[in-house]
């Protein structure tokens, strides 16, 4: 899975998951499982275009990778850079936090563990 972490000054944007799928109600960085073939530059881009309606312009390589210790995913961190305000698309909702309302958040397990490294070492 790419996770996309965009920052906007010192604020992250997350999305809130639907109340019906896994981990619903949980806060998220936007992204997605690959689909095969795809680099995770391909399916970041795929993924923000679907989701939050932005053209993504920079894709970096993976800052991180971390399980979610209840789930087969393996979830790559990567810095991204998109064109255009992001519009709630598929999530219950989305947010620009710092790294301190985004702890205070209910993160999805791979998401709050990113989320500590942020606040330790920051990006
Ligand atoms: N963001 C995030 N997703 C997680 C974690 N643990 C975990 O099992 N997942 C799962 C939930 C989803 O099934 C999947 C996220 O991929 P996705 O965003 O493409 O999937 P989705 O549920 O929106 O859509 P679907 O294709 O599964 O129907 O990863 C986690 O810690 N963080």
């Amino acid at each position: 899975m790419v996770a996309a972490v965009a920052e906007r000054d010192g604020r992250f944007l997350l999305c809130r998951r639907p109340a019906h799928k896994r981990h619903g109600g949980l806060w998220e960085f936007p992204g997605g499982k690959l689909e095969p073939g795809e680099s995770p530059q391909d399916a970041a881009r795929r993924e923000l275009a679907e989701e939050l309606g932005v053209e993504v312009l920079a894709c970096g390589e993976a800052l991180y990778a971390i399980e979610d210790p209840g789930s087969p995913f393996v979830i790559e961190f990567h810095r991204v850079a998109f064109a255009g305000e992001p519009v709630c698309l598929e999530h219950a909702a989305l947010a620009w936090v710092d790294v301190l309302e985004m702890l205070r958040l209910e993160l999805a397990p791979g998401d709050r563990r990113f989320a500590e490294v942020l606040r330790g070492e920051g990006l």
